[in-house]
């Protein structure tokens, strides 16, 4: 992938959203849109920012029994989206049926950590090893169990791909040097998840909450 940065365009706002891809559309490799996007506009809306061109990543982070899943991606056949989230945590049956769902041309990836929680929220959800533990145990599991690759934040990045050099890594919690951190707990710079072996970086709020997101996006793109 020629450029490896995707904007998270994070707004209900269909107008808005395509504003926004319109103005930063030669900085970054393509635009993820979420959960904010997908329950506002549903599947017209993704078919609308298509159009732009761009690969999209369609982040819904899916996690329930394998049979649901599995029939909710089944749904959304036709957006062949490039990208495609669930959460690890939903166990292996639940992956496998996922990936096999999914369209060919879809990379499927698991999100082991949300990249707002530290160790401290993991104990209070149950979880016993810190952040860089649960990153490797879910990227085990996401591994054999045969998906694309996993979301995890540039701490454990390097270490995750050790444990699996043919996955896809899809770095959030990205913040330029000094940038604003917002609810984010895990955060490195561009750079140094690139370093690390991240295959995408998501940036989100450096970029659309920038008094110049073209300015913005060129400039973290320059930076990889
Ligand atoms: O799956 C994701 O993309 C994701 C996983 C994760 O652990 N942390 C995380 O922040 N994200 C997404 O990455 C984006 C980060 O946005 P900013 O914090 O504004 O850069 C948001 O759209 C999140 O939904």
């Amino acid at each position: 992938m020629s450029n490896r940065l995707f904007v998270a365009l994070d707004t209900p706002e269909l107008d808005k959203a395509r504003a926004l891809a319109s103005k930063v559309r030669h900085h970054v490799g393509g635009i993820k849109l979420g959960l904010e996007f997908f329950m506002a506009n549903g599947r017209s809306g993704v078919r609308d920012m298509a159009e732009l061109g761009l690969p999209i990543f369609l982040d819904l982070k899916l996690h329930d029994i394998p049979n649901t899943v599995a029939k909710a991606i089944m749904a959304l056949r036709g957006l062949d989206p490039a990208i495609l989230t669930v959460h690890a945590a939903g166990g292996r049956a639940m992956l496998e049926d996922a990936k096999a769902a999914a369209p060919l041309g879809t990379k499927v990836v698991a999100v082991t950590t949300l990249t707002s929680l530290d160790g401290a929220d993991l104990k209070s959800i149950g979880c016993s090893g810190d952040p860089h533990e649960q990153v490797l145990r879910l990227t085990e599991l996401a591994r054999d169990a045969g998906v694309d690759g996993v979301v995890c934040s540039g701490e454990e990045v390097a270490a995750a791909h050790k444990l699996w050099p043919k996955g896809f890594f899809v770095v959030p919690g990205v913040r330029p040097a000094g940038g604003v951190v917002g609810d984010q707990k895990r955060v490195v710079t561009p750079r140094a998840a690139v370093n690390a072996g991240a295959s995408i970086l998501v940036i989100g709020r450096p970029i659309t909450q920038a008094e110049d997101p073209d300015l913005a996006a060129r400039e973290i793109a320059g930076t990889l």
